[in-house]
């Protein structure tokens, strides 16, 4: 067992184990180390962006992908039952963090019995996804280690679909996001399916602005419940040290009708104008990346390892 650990997730349902867990921690725990500052800068990078898939399609490609039938059911289900109210509910069960302990890596490993069906770009444990992700921006980024890091957690909120998580249906927990309390963009992936939506026919919820002023700022929407926003409330619990750039793109990154779609400009504030320039960055690794091509665990464990070591200040709420 790695010594360290994020809090919401388990480790068993005994809570004597947490305590113990916890207890280890604190005593261990290294002394904090002096915040060294941060170079956040973007650079000009040569990424090779493959125009094709794992399956030789071109990327998000919903309407002729192999994955077709089975990622457009995933958002008939989505579409008609990610309500603002749902949501909220959801972010508050989670946001209490009491599913346990467990170490990211763990975490991750978790992930290799999953494979996301929203995806019609790759059919992969999602195990390899974070490593494909995290390993391809780590070649363009090399002294970014904080964009290494967020990207091989980004996705760890798919964990959701863990029985241990609540066993969450898949239409809460993958696929795209948006935003719950004023009207559905066109930009979203399959809108058309959102006319089963309930928040569609409520005249508080399904004008442009709906219950938001312009330009309020990202960080007070509502957004539809999944990966992203789980990750978001772990992370936050645990006082993460990561930069604010890296939680933007946690929270964010699947919210592609904003930072591909152009949709929802309206509800950013100045500071969101600045942090979508990640999305962007994020966006080109967490998608080109997916392919068939496997990247050899044993080989960038230890790498990640440090990397997860680095913050184990950071991921533990006591
Ligand atoms: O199908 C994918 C997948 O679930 C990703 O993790 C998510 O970030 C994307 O936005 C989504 O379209
Ligand atoms: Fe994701
Ligand atoms: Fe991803």
């Amino acid at each position: 067992m790695d010594d360290v650990f994020i809090d919401a997730f388990f480790y068993g349902n005994d809570d004597e184990a947490n305590k113990r867990f916890r207890q280890r921690l604190l005593e261990e725990q290294a002394p904090q180390e002096e915040e060294e500052e941060r170079e956040i800068a973007i650079v000009e990078v040569d990424f090779f962006v493959p125009e094709n898939n794992a399956f030789g399609n071109s990327f998000r490609n919903y309407q002729d992908s192999l994955r077709r039938i089975a990622v457009e059911e995933l958002y008939r289900t989505n579409h008609a039952f990610q309500t603002y109210e749902f949501a909220m509910a959801k972010k508050e069960e989670y946001g209490r963090l009491e599913k346990g302990v467990m170490s990211i890596w763990e975490c991750c490993e978790l992930l290799n019995e999953y494979v996301d069906e929203s995806d019609p770009d790759l059919d992969e444990p999602q195990i390899e996804h974070l490593l494909q992700t995290a390993e391809a921006i780590r070649r363009d980024y090399p002294d970014q280690d904080w964009l290494h890091l967020t990207a091989l957690i980004h996705d760890l909120g798919k964990v959701l679909l863990h029985p241990a998580f609540g066993g969450e249906p898949k239409w809460c927990v993958v696929g795209d996001t948006f935003p719950l309390g004023c009207a559905f963009s066109e930009a979203i992936v399959h809108h058309k399916l959102f006319v089963a939506n309930p928040d569609g026919r409520n005249p508080e919820y399904n004008t442009k602005l709906g219950i938001y002023i312009e330009n309020c700022g990202l960080e007070n929407v509502a957004m539809s419940w999944g990966h992203d926003e789980y990750l978001y409330l772990v992370a936050k619990g645990n006082n993460t040290t990561l930069p604010p750039a890296a939680l933007f793109i946690i929270r964010f990154h699947s919210f592609y009708a904003l930072h591909q779609g152009g949709a929802y400009t309206y509800l950013m504030n100045n500071e969101d104008k600045e942090m979508l320039k990640w999305l962007h960055v994020f966006k080109k690794y967490d998608l080109h990346s997916k392919s068939k091509e496997r990247i050899n665990e044993d080989e960038v464990k230890p790498y990640n390892l440090s990397l997860i070591e680095k913050v184990r200040s950071t991921f533990i709420e006591l």
